[in-house]
């Protein structure tokens, strides 16, 4: 089938803590047709993070002149901080036929979901075992103070609460297993009739063949 399909938009949400990153960075070690979309933030860095590579670290002035000048395919406030996903690098990816994976929570889903790129976008929201588990990994991730912690802790459950509006739901216990899940997810979603244009012309060419008796 020679027509390129369009790229998918594939947004990952969770609880803080719950497994988003780690997921992430292993759905993109799997395929390099999947390209990660770096938000724009106004939260400092964590030790370890890099300019350009994990976010893209901004004032907030800076952030704000993003957004009004349209650069924002989405933006949020959560935690405290403006995050948001930058709309020219989506573009240029979803133009040379990539998918492009978003980091991001619910309220940027939302926005996404409506927004007037018109392209496809598939939904996966992270749930923890427990919150005690949720607990366990935010403060094994040693990344963040026990304040920042215990604030999105007390947010964990205004952000599970919209789990209800993704395409699939996944418990994140075993990693592994939802690894595993999640690039079966993705692989039936790049299956959709709407994301082969070519299968209406695969389907003449095989009725011409049908009717020019390429039967035996
Ligand atoms: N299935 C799992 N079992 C055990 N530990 C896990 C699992 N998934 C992720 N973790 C660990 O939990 C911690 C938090 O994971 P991660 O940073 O990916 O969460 P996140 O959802 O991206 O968080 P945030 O929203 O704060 O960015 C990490 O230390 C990670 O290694
Ligand atoms: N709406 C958006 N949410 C975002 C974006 N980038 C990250 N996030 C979410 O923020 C929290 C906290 O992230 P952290 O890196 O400070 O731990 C988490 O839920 C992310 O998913 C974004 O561009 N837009």
């Amino acid at each position: 089938m020679a027509s390129e399909r369009r790229g998918l938009l594939i947004i990952l949400s969770s609880p803080s803590g719950a497994g988003k990153s780690t997921l992430a960075r292993r759905l993109r070690a799997w395929d390099d047709r999947i390209v990660f979309s770096v938000s724009a933030t106004t939260r400092p860095p964590r030790p370890g993070e890099e300019d350009g590579v994990d976010y893209h670290f901004l004032t907030e002035s800076a952030f704000k002149k993003e957004v009004a000048a349209g650069g924002m395919l989405e933006h949020a406030h959560v935690f405290g901080n403006f995050y948001g996903s930058p709309k020219p690098p989506v573009r240029a990816a979803i133009e040379q036929g990539h998918d492009v994976l978003f980091d991001i929570d619910w309220q940027g889903a939302q926005q996404i979901r409506n927004s007037e790129l018109g392209l496809h976008t598939l939904s996966i929201f992270l749930l923890p075992p427990s919150i005690a588990e949720l607990k366990r990994r935010l403060e094994s991730r040693g990344q963040d103070s026990a304040e920042t912690i215990a604030r999105r802790m007390q947010k964990s459950w205004d952000e599970i609460s919209h789990w209800d509006g993704y395409d699939f739901v996944l418990v994140n216990a075993d990693l592994d297993e939802t690894e595993a899940r999640l690039k079966s997810i993705v692989t039936a979603a790049r299956l959709r009739r709407s994301q082969q244009p070519g299968l209406t012309e695969h389907v003449r060419r095989l009725q011409a063949e049908f009717e020019d008796g390429g039967t035996p």
